[in-house]
This record gives structure tokens, sequence and C-alpha cells, in this order.
């Protein structure tokens, strides 16, 4: 675990001291929008631009925010326009790497750099922007075309995927329309401060008062969600939207993870019975079933963190996810 200081790598886990022991997430850097194909001679112009086979989506099959680049790669059929690799599940000494184990292979998603055959995800973030300071992050959009990172932000690269390739796929399912963007920003924005982060929130404070304080509206968000559910079939009504699938990649690590690593104990998943069944309902739905990897997910987080599971013991269980 570590980030680049000025294009050099430095191993050193998140540092809390400044911020009385809460976990601060650093916002993205890079937040380049592809944009449509159209006839206009000025859309050459545009740096990207939506191609087939020029972009490539570097993934973690660990990590939730990854894991939202990969369902709508699925939902949107992108899967023949934009390529995908992943790493391996451990996050070591040297943050994310390319290495290719037999055991951890995925049906889905190959394991490795197909561009540069790096062996280190910060050898990317060096190539597109050699003196780049920050964390090296999951996702990666990159463009093979200019050889750089176009977005390494989950929430922009799903928007992108939303819209961006409609003209090449004929796809034109649409996860944020126009009518319910301002109801699905205010539900995004809640889901991601108390949930999506608020279970790194618990799991990384390194004081009781700043796991309180990410634990108790951690639940609250799940009964409000709760209830919302007993009325409707998805978040937002009859319809699935982007809201669905943010919270989807942290409901479907909850019990295998984040109850039992990040301590967000005071419920299962299980036993909330209308999030069960939605969860349930969004993992039968087509295709989707195949981006979950859970030999990848408990691998990382338990293994990964050691400051959190110095044994690096990988519990076998929840035997049941599903009622
Ligand atoms: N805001 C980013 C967050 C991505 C992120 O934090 N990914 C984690 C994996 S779950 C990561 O790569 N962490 C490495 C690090 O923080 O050093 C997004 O949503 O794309």
């Amino acid at each position: 675990m570590g980030l680049l200081i000025k294009g050099k790598w430095v191993d050193q886990w998140y540092g809390t001291k400044a911020t009385k022991g809460k976990f601060v997430r650093d916002d993205s850097e890079f937040r380049h929008q592809i944009i449509p194909r159209t006839d206009d001679e000025e859309s050459h112009d545009v740096p990207f631009l939506a191609e087939e086979n020029r972009y490539h989506l570097y993934v973690s099959l660990a990590c939730p925010w990854a894991h939202r680049t990969l369902v709508f790669r699925k939902l949107k059929q992108l899967e023949n326009i934009v390529s995908v690799s992943c790493v391996h599940p451990d996050m070591l000494s040297n943050g994310w790497k390319f290495k290719h184990e037999t055991r951890f292979s995925d049906p889905q998603v190959p394991t490795g750099d197909p561009l540069y055959h790096f062996d280190f995800a910060h050898q990317l973030y060096t190539k597109a922007m050699p003196t780049y300071t920050g964390r090296v992050t999951v996702p990666i959009l990159w463009d093979k075309k200019t050889h750089t990172i176009v977005s390494n932000e989950s929430a922009d690269i799903i928007r992108i995927f939303n819209t961006a390739f409609n003209e090449i796929t004929h796809n034109s399912k649409d996860f944020y329309p126009v009518a319910l963007r301002s109801n699905i920003d205010q539900l995004n924005d809640r889901i991601y401060h108390t949930l999506n982060n608020g279970v790194y929130k618990c799991g990384f404070a390194t004081t009781q008062e700043a796991y309180e304080e990410a634990l108790i509206p951690l639940f609250s968000t799940l009964d409000f969600l709760e209830d919302k559910l007993a009325k409707q079939t998805y978040l937002l009504g009859e319809q699935q939207t982007e809201a669905d699938w943010r919270l989807f990649t942290t409901l479907i690590r909850f019990d295998v993870v984040y109850f039992n690593h990040f301590k967000c104990n005071l419920k299962r998943l299980l036993d909330y019975p209308n999030l069960n069944a939605y969860l349930k309902r969004l993992y039968e739905t087509k295709g989707i079933s195949e981006t979950v990897n859970f030999q990848h997910i408990k691998r990382h987080y338990y293994y990964s963190h050691a400051t959190i599971n110095p044994s690096r013991i990988i519990p076998t269980g929840p035997n049941v996810l599903f009622n």
C-alpha cells in the first residue's frame, strides 16, 4: 500500500493523524470525458472520442468502485468495445500489481497489463503523468491511442459508459434519465458518504470516536433504504438506475467483508428482508453475477489490510448470502 510522490513510489499506509483518526478519501485526479462520435468536423479536435477498441479498462475484481464500471460495461454491452483486464487481488507494498496466478483466474476478466506488460498499476500513472502525486487507484479508463488515463473516477466512468458509446452499441438503456437526475444525485450523495465510503470510514478509522461517527449514519441509511424498498422494486421506483448499481457493489460485499473486517456489525444485510431481496434481484439481473468474484473480494481485503487483520486469515463464511 502506498502512493506516488512526484512520480516516485512510496510505501505508506493511509495517514489519519491529521484527521483525528478519520479516513478521508482523496479526490480523483483524471476526470476527462469521452464524447460521442458525430459527423461534425469539430469533433475531430476533441481529445477523447467514442471509438470501438480505443479504450481499455483496468479494474480490481475486489474493488467496489471498479466493480461499478464492470457492471456498466455489461449492462451497456460494451464487452467488444472497451477491453478489460484486472490486477492481482493482493495490494501490498507496491500497490496494485498485474501478476498472474492461476488460482485467481477469473472466467471473464484476464489478469495483467496487455498493453505495456507493466508489473504495477503505478507505472500506468507515471506513463500518463511522469510527475503524478497521489494514490494509485482502480478503476483506470485508459486511452490506447494517446497512451494516457481518461478517467480514474468510477462515478464518471459509469456515466461515460451510460451514453458515450450508444451510437456504436445501439444500446440506449439510460440509467441516468433526465427526469430522475436530481433525485438520483440526492440519493447517491447520501449513499456515497454513509455507505459506499462509510464502510471504509468505519474500517480504516483509527480512533473509537471516528469509527462510531461513521457507524451510526451507515446503519441509519440502511434502515432508510429498507423502508424505501418496502414500497418499490428499485431505489427510484420501478426502473433500475445508476443509484441501484452504485449501491449494489457495496451491498454485495457487506456480509462477506464489511460486517466483519470493517466492523460494520450492528446488523447483517441478511437481517434486512427488503434490502436482501433487492440485492438478490440486482445480482440476478442478466450478466451481473458474472461480474462478482468473491474469491478476489475476500482475498483482497483480508490479505492486503494487514494493519486490520495481521494474521491474514480469510474467514470461510458466510455460507448464505440471500434468503
Ligand atoms: N474515487 C475513486 C476511488 C477508487 C478507489 O479508492 N479504489 C481503491 C480500491 S477499492 C484503490 O485503488 N485504492 C488504492 C489506494 O487507495 O491506494 C473511484 O470511485 O473511482
